[in-house]
């Protein structure tokens, strides 16, 4: 909590004069019991009506000031903490860019979510409340037991030890509740993760009948986050009554003592004994306040933990300069260049080991293998989505480390296993790499990649509206859309990454070969498990269990690589391989 005060400093003026206001607002109320206190003793007793209506008035007064005063003190609790919210979401969304994929990975996107929703907004109300509370409710509290000691010193102390006792009941309730909060917040992550999971999988799950395994997922996740819940709601909920006895017993011995004082004579009024309960009245109401105040921070600083973490995380990845360097484009430089790369994800063993190759400047290179064997981990070093953890991977006769992410990455044209799509038309995002794209660049793109003919044949062609994720177009016409968008911002090196999977042989024999025509300055890798996809390539990495076992074009390989052979025969007969 304390290293998100930052935020409080954008808000110095409302965290001032908004608790100014609410103790302003305090000390009017505390001067109520002594006008009750006057009324009593002077007006009843004297029968001195005209006392009554001044001091009657008096504490219309009193309210009316209050009141006021509590609304500015709303208004700028309000401003200030709808303020820290909102910079405390946007500074978290941009932090949350800024990380690499490693730390994604790491954090997880459901875990995200409820920090960047639920977490944000904890911290949140809890700005507004302390400045609304924290500072009057302690203020009552004093003020109150000093108001007491004003009126009669030896029954204040009646008023002391209260307050003590609640004050350790209050402590011992909070120590106990503040780590179940925690624990809390973990489990709505892990709810949060099964939605997520449950809502984006729908299809899957109904297919294979898996709603009954879902369903007692969910159930097993929320009866056990019901559990803790219930556990703190039980710890929270002995405060009130416990609070409740402590200042019922106080009022009572108040009024025993206080009535033994007013028999014997001894200066105190029965006016002073309404004013003494109507402190401890306020010191209760307080206290109660108190007790939610600290349940509302204790879940927000779990909470601000949360946010501290993602703060604190910083990318892996990271970039050496924002200026443009200078690249060979020499035709004795290789475009790609892996030099002896290893790479683990940090959990294990290595994904990939000892790989070396090079890719001259406008070669098509098929990158083939079984399934888990590397190859979408590979092409992800090249744009640096992960960094190498031994070996150099080179892109135009630099490092890749040493490239600013925008000269990096505006050179490649990635076309990711998974066709992801955004809401907005067709041509939004088609200009996602080329913000300057004309209709014309789009439409040529739309054809290379096959997908010209269903989008035209749409009543509204490029601006088509695209839902969420693209689920109005199918899996192919979703991953033909992908492509068409890599190839409008006409990308030196184009990386598909198992993107004709969910193609017909015929398109994608026909987009190889619209490839083919269309790109010849561009270095082109195909990663896929199909062999006919990448049979005429110029170059053939074969990968087996994160190693490069075979390098070549088609011919060769069949014939000296084992499991490209292998691969090839799985698919195609041993007349259609040679062919
Ligand atoms: N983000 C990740 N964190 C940890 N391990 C990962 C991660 N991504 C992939 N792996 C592991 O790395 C290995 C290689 O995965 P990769 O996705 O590169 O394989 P692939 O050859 O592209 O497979 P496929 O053809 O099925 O897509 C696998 O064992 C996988 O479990």
């Amino acid at each position: 909590m304390i290293k998100l005060r930052r935020y409080l400093a954008y808000y110095k003026k409302e965290c001032i004069i908004g608790p100014l206001c609410k103790l302003f607002e305090a000390i009017l109320e505390l001067l109520v019991p002594l006008v009750m206190a006057g009324i009593i003793d002077n007006g009843v007793r004297n029968g001195d009506t005209a006392y009554i209506w001044r001091m009657g008035g008096m504490l219309v007064i009193l309210a009316t000031v209050g009141l006021c005063s509590a609304l500015v003190c709303q208004y700028l609790a309000s401003k200030a903490s709808q303020g820290v919210g909102t910079r405390l979401r946007r500074d978290l969304f941009l932090h949350i860019n800024k990380l690499s994929h490693a730390e994604l990975d790491k954090l997880g996107t459901p875990s995200l979510i409820t920090r960047i929703t639920y977490d944000t907004n904890q911290v949140q109300q809890s700005v507004a409340m302390a400045i609304r509370l924290l500072t009057r409710a302690p203020f009552i509290v004093i003020g109150s037991m000093v108001m007491a000691m004003t009126i009669n010193l030896e029954m204040s102390i009646i008023f002391f030890i209260a307050a003590i006792l609640i004050a350790v009941t209050l402590y011992l309730i909070m120590t106990k509740s503040i780590p179940i909060f925690e624990k809390m917040q973990k489990k709505l992550d892990k709810i949060s993760l099964i939605c997520r999971e449950n809502l984006s999988g729908n299809r899957v799950i109904r297919a294979f009948s898996k709603q009954k395994n879902e369903k007692k997922r969910i159930d097993d996740s929320t009866e056990d986050l019901a559990k803790t819940s219930i556990r703190v709601s039980i710890l929270s909920a002995l405060l009130s009554p416990v609070t409740y006895i402590i200042t019922n017993a106080a009022i009572i011995l108040i009024i025993w003592f206080g009535a033994q004082n007013v028999n014997a004579g001894n200066g105190m009024l029965s006016g002073d004994i309404i004013a003494l309960v109507n402190y401890m009245t306020q010191i209760l109401l307080a206290m109660i306040v108190v007790a939610n105040l600290v349940v509302l921070l204790t879940k927000a600083s779990a909470s601000a933990a949360r946010l501290n973490e993602v703060f604190e995380t910083q990318p892996s990845v990271c970039e050496s300069t924002t200026e443009n360097i200078e690249i060979s484009e020499s035709e004795s430089t290789p475009k790609i260049e892996f030099d002896n790369v290893n790479f683990t994800y940090g959990t294990g063993d290595d994904e990939l080991e000892d790989i070396s190759f090079k890719i001259r400047r406008g070669q098509t290179v098929g990158l083939i293998g079984g399934t888990g064997c590397g190859k979408s981990t590979l092409v992800n070093l090249i744009p640096r989505f992960y960094d190498a953890t031994q070996g150099t991977v080179s892109v135009d006769g630099r490092n890749v480390k040493d490239y600013p992410f925008l000269q990096l990455r505006s050179q490649i044209g990635i076309v990711p296993q998974q066709s992801i799509l955004f809401k907005g038309t067709i041509r939004d995002n088609m200009k996602w790499q080329n913000e300057n794209a004309t209709d014309e660049d789009i439409i040529k793109a739309l054809k290379i990649a096959q997908a010209y003919e269903f989008v035209s044949k749409l009543n509204k062609g490029l601006d088509s509206f695209v839902e969420q994720g693209g689920k109005n177009f199918s899996g192919g016409q979703r991953q033909r859309l992908c492509i068409a968008r890599a190839l409008t911002g006409s990308p030196k090196l184009l990386i598909l990454d198992d993107s004709f999977s969910a193609l017909d042989f015929a398109t994608d024999a026909a987009l190889r070969k619209a490839l083919r025509e269309n790109t010849k300055d561009m270095t082109v890798i195909i990663v896929t498990q199909r062999c006919s996809t990448i049979k005429n390539a110029d170059l053939i990495l074969v990968l087996d269990d994160g190693r490069i076992v075979g390098k070549g074009q088609h011919d060769e390989l069949f014939e000296s690589c084992e499991t490209y052979r292998e691969i090839c025969l799985s698919q195609l007969s041993e007349e259609e391989a040679k062919r």
